[in-house]
């Protein structure tokens, strides 16, 4: 028996090959479908994996693979009870699609794929950097990677234009991840990097909206987790200009990780030093050099477009919302903000972050794989096919499971009746969310939670808000006066803003405050 993840009520399924999977990660709105579901189903249904149920094809291809994966049927979980569990009970690895495209990203042994006693460790030496305490002594850099930001947009002659802001927050993110963590200045918001184009490409490549990269990425996720990493090494070396990216990536990479680990060791002899990279070579980790590229690279990655596609939404909605962002620049003008204790006193200026961060959560779904069989708790009672009522859900291991972060923050259970609607204001209210804390900020899962908790989420929200102070006191933003000015939600490795007619961007009309 695969326990009782297949007794449950989910929706009917179309595509033998693909299941429910097109519909789930590749929609044209990202929750077309998955938030009727949850509507329908509630918040734990099974949909159908990739080649639904054929048992010859899974046998054939699971000797491919070291752990038994259930493909034809996975969860999908956004019930709090059952969501905590999976976050915190160390029964759920990261699930096979994603481990691979890590593995394959940023290399072997990174953050993501290593469990329990490994994970700790890496996780130790990790968190120092992004500490409270260490993300407070940042707040500089992050004010003058904001003042950069504000020269390029002036240099560009943005004001007096309508022009597509997405791609140089972007590059602001990686700006102060450089400076902030690793102490290099990529200066990707002067165009000048050359690893900065590079990630660029590969991020941009992997996330592609064509139909055709689409294909590619829903082939790749079905067919990854059962490709053998040796296999996978000899793909990424053919001599094709997409492969021939990704070893760019790498290469330079690489060497900058040695380039900034020996700048390192000099300075140290000099003298003690608690930062990045002086911990990674004094901790455990520190003891193949080579692996430093990998966790260079993982938060280089991480820390980018999630961050700055956030910064993205922010400024779009405000756009549109003009009243509000009058009124957020007024309190600007007030509080005058120095200290991040100043940043985070700011009530209107996060309700916008917040209410972005909930209904535009850059990472709207985990994948996870049960390590062990195990009962999964329920905070609400769930009726099967069969008709009978059970309180909680027992399923194997190999069992596959996505955390619903976006549809656990459309829960009229937690967030209320207008759960579906983007309002700013519920962040004024007394209580906003209905039901305990599963993340670590504002009571929000878009920084997952539990020991695999986002290790950036500090520096992120830091970064957000001095960006959106600095720009709205020098800038009055407005949706361009075309009809064409609706944005959809695009799930593209993380959640881009795509216009109407497809183009990865967010248009902008901007003014200088006058
Ligand atoms: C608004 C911005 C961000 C959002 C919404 C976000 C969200 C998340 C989420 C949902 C996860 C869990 C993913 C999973 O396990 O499947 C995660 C993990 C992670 N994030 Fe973030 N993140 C953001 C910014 C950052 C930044 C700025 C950095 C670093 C510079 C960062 C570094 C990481 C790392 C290293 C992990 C893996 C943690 C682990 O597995 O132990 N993130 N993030």
């Amino acid at each position: 028996s695969r326990g009782l993840a297949e007794q449950l009520r989910g929706p009917k399924c179309s595509s033998w090959l693909y299941g429910h999977i097109p519909e789930l990660l590749f929609s044209e709105e990202y929750g077309d479908h998955e938030f009727q579901w949850q509507e329908k189903y509630g918040p734990v249904y099974p949909i159908q994996g990739y080649f639904g149920g054929s048992f010859a094809l899974r046998l054939s291809l699971a000797h491919f693979y070291a752990h038994p994966i259930v493909q034809e049927s996975r969860l999908v979980i956004s019930d709090p009870s059952t969501v905590k569990y999976i976050t915190n009970s160390g029964v759920f690895a990261i699930g096979p699609s994603q481990e691979k495209a890590a593995t394959v990203v940023f290399g072997r042994r990174n953050v993501f794929v290593v469990r329990d006693g490994d994970h700790r460790r890496l996780r130790s030496w990790m968190n120092s950097s992004f500490s409270s305490n260490s993300i407070r002594t940042l707040l500089p850099i992050i004010r003058d990677t904001a003042t950069k930001l504000v020269d390029r947009w002036e240099a560009l002659g943005f004001p007096g234009n309508t022009v597509d802001v997405s791609g140089i927050l972007n590059d602001a993110t990686l700006d102060t991840t450089g400076r902030a963590i690793l102490e290099y200045h990529f200066n990707a918001l002067d165009g000048q990097s050359d690893l900065a184009k590079v990630q660029r490409g590969m991020l941009d490549t992997l996330g592609s909206p064509t139909k055709f990269a689409q294909l590619a990425a829903q082939l790749a996720d079905a067919t990854l987790p059962y490709i053998p990493d040796i296999v996978l090494r000899y793909v990424f070396e053919l001599p094709i200009p997409t492969m021939g990216m990704f070893q760019e990536y790498k290469k330079l990479t690489d060497e900058l990780s040695l380039r900034l680990l020996a700048v390192k060791r000099k300075r140290q002899a000099l003298g003690k030093n608690q930062d990045f990279i002086s911990s990674f070579s004094n901790s455990d980790e520190g003891s193949g050099d080579d692996d430093f590229g990998v966790h260079l690279r993982t938060i280089l990655v991480t820390g980018q477009d999630t961050t700055g596609g956030t910064l993205g939404w922010v400024l779009y909605k405000l756009a549109e919302m003009t009243d509000f962002q009058q009124q957020l620049r007024e309190e600007i003008r007030l509080t005058r903000p120095t200290e991040q204790a100043d940043y985070n006193a700011m009530p209107l200026l996060n309700a916008i972050i917040n209410e972005i961060l909930r209904m535009y959560s850059s990472l709207p779904l985990a994948e996870r794989v049960a390590v062990a069989d195990c009962i999964l708790p329920l905070s609400q009672p769930i009726t099967t096919r069969a008709g009978a009522n059970i309180s909680e859900l027992p399923i194997k291991k190999g069992q596959c499971v996505y955390v619903a972060i976006a549809s656990y923050h459309r829960l009229a259970s937690i967030w209320g009746p207008d759960a579906h609607e983007f309002r700013p204001s519920r962040w004024l209210d007394e209580k906003p969310c209905k039901g305990q804390a599963l993340g670590p900020y504002a009571s929000l899962l878009s920084f997952f939670g539990g020991p695999a908790v986002c290790l950036g989420w500090r520096l992120a929200i830091l970064e957000i808000q001095v960006i959106v102070v600095e720009l709205l006191e020098k800038y009055v933003l407005s949706l361009p006066p075309a009809d064409n000015n609706r944005l959809r939600t695009r799930l593209a490795v993380t959640l881009v803003p795509e216009t109407l007619d497809g183009k990865r961007q967010i248009p902008i009309h901007i003014e200088r405050v006058t």
